[in-house]
């Protein structure tokens, strides 16, 4: 493995020097980030989790596997480490430092929102389901002279708690995101995952009040089923939480769920069960899933799939694909995604400005990936 002085200018080269696939990943926390790049030919795809099996790489999976949205596999062949540029501004570290908000808060929900949203909470009332996730996805221009090695750089120095990917694959193209949702992480036997659900604005860094019963109730419902799920394998865990976590200028609600595996082989099998968890589905999860295919009315692609290093005798680590945006190789819009658990009682005005409140998560991004920065 060899090191490199800056991400930016690391980032940029390899964009430059026409490599089919790489990405750039910086760890919750830590100050160097990871590169790994390979060419088209030792690219692999695959139509579900089982063919994982007993093979490394970093993954990018999608919410849903076939319709063109297979699950890539990037050989560990060519990785390198690189330091993270020092911020530009005051504004590029996570609060309390107050983020600019990046262009104008849309208010009123769109009509395709409204329409899915009624949809969701009727059969959230009929009591077909006790929780689904409602997302969307909406576009933003590139601003002038917008880099993606410029824009992966502010989201790791704004971003400290999550974890922060530019991926590329011709067939892919571009996505870029800041997650806070491990998946699935460890290695050596001693694995974690975590329950996280339910949002609040911060202001000035703090909360602006007590949990409402409604996030709780969101949150705890993800909590028992990634219990559940390991209580079916056998696999004895430790919990801890709730307590609060921050993405950015957002709260949640996290629960910390650790336990052993015996062995590398049980890790597949949990990652299928454990994918998608209900902080991006709902529940009960198979017909949730079937619903939201069904009635959310656009397709997620790989927002809400998962991501992360893949080596069941070595290190791994996987995210869910949360606030995040991606471009497709020569489009002209960044497209980006949000979305937000409801319960029967959910509103749908207060669940359009949550995934509002999430996407400036993104916008931030682009905004810092263009020449005319502001702050
Ligand atoms: C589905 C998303 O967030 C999930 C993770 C944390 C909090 C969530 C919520 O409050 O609804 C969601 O479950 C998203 O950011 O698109």
């Amino acid at each position: 493995m060899s090191r490199m002085q800056d991400d930016e200018a690391v980032i940029d080269e390899w964009i430059k020097g026409g490599k089919d696939a790489f990405v750039f990943y910086r760890e919750p926390g830590e100050s160097v980030c990871h590169g790994i790049r390979a060419a088209r030919s030792s690219l692999q795809s695959f139509e579900g989790i089982p063919p994982l099996d007993g093979k490394t790489g970093f993954v990018f999976a999608p919410f849903r596997f076939g319709e063109g949205h297979p699950l890539w596999l990037l050989p560990l062949e060519e990785e390198i480490e690189a330091g993270i540029s020092r911020a530009a501004c005051p504004d590029e570290v996570e609060a309390p430092a107050p983020m600019p908000f990046c262009g104008r808060l849309e208010e009123q929900p769109s009509k395709e929102y409204r329409e899915a949203f009624r949809f969701f909470s009727a059969a959230l009332r009929a009591g077909d389901f006790q929780k689904l996730v409602l997302s969307r996805a909406c576009t933003d221009a590139f601003p002038r002279g917008f880099s993606w090695a410029r824009a992966f750089g502010a989201a790791c120095r704004r971003y400290v708690h999550s974890y922060v990917y530019l991926f590329h694959t011709p067939q892919t193209g571009f996505w870029l995101g800041a997650t806070p949702e491990i998946l699935l992480a460890g290695g050596k036997g001693d694995y974690r995952t975590v329950a996280l659900a339910g949002t609040q604005f911060l202001k000035e860094g703090k909360l602006a009040g007590p949990w409402s019963e409604k996030n709780i109730r969101e949150q705890a419902f993800v909590t028992e089923y990634i219990g559940g799920c390991l209580r079916e394998r056998d696999i004895r865990f430790t919990v801890e939480g709730p307590y609060t976590a921050t993405a950015g200028e957002l709260a949640h609600l996290k629960t910390d769920i650790r336990f052993r595996l015996s062995s590398a082989e049980a890790l597949g099998g949990l990652l299928q069960a454990l994918h998608p968890t209900p902080a991006v589905c709902g529940l009960p999860k198979e017909e949730a899933f079937r619903f939201i295919l069904s009635h959310e009315g656009y397709d997620r692609g790989y927002y809400a799939g998962f991501l992360g290093r893949w080596e069941p005798e070595g290190k791994t680590a996987l995210y869910v694909n949360l606030r995040c945006m991606q471009c497709g190789e020569g489009a002209e819009k960044i497209r980006l995604y949000a979305g937000g658990g409801i319960l029967p009682a959910s509103v749908c005005e207060e669940e359009w400005m949550e995934t509002e409140r999430k996407l400036q998560t993104m916008k931030y991004v682009i905004s810092k990936g263009g020449t005319d920065v502001f702050g």
